[in-house]
């Protein structure tokens, strides 16, 4: 079911910090911010030669991230997301061995214009796990 690491995703109290932290201090590539206001974040993508890191930070009164920052008030690596190549058949697949799929289950379109779903942290020993349709 699952292909490569696609990204592994930090919320950031401050996303500009952050993008100074990862250009200017570790030098690496960062795209520009781009505002998700569907899933309540702004997002870059840190540009990395295997896979890349996503920097988010809350958009919106009802960010699903807000609660998270709160709890973590500097931050922390928020999700996982894997490629899959049918996300409806992964959808089906995990459902039926009784994982959480958050939502209404339905795929929703994420930043990379993909469809994305989302796992439940505690079925996956704490770790929000996104999956991507590639
Ligand atoms: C799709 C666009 C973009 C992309 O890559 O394309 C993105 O990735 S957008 C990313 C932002 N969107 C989401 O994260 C959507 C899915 N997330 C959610 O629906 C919520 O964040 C949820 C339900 C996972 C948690 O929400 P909240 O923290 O408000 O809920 P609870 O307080 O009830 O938390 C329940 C329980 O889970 C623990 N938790 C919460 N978030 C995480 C996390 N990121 N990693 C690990 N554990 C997490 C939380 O501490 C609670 O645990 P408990 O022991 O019960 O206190
Ligand atoms: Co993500």
């Amino acid at each position: 079911m699952l292909g490569r690491l696609n990204h592994v995703a930090i919320a950031v109290p401050d996303l500009e910090a952050a993008v100074r932290k990862y250009g200017k201090v570790l030098g690496a590539k960062v795209s520009q911010p781009l505002a998700l206001p569907d899933h309540g974040v702004t997002v870059v993508f840190v540009e990395l030669a295997n896979t890349k890191t996503e920097l988010l930070e809350p958009l919106g009164e009802h960010s699903p991230i807000a609660a998270f920052l709160e709890r973590n008030p500097s931050g922390g690596i928020h999700h996982m997301c894997y490629e899959v190549d049918d996300i409806i058949a992964a959808r089906d697949r995990l459902r039926d061995q009784g994982v959480r799929v958050l939502g209404d289950g339905e795929p929703k379109i994420g930043a990379h214009g993909k469809p994305v779903l989302f796992l439940h942290p505690k079925d996956f020993d704490g770790t929000l796990i996104e999956l991507e349709q590639v």
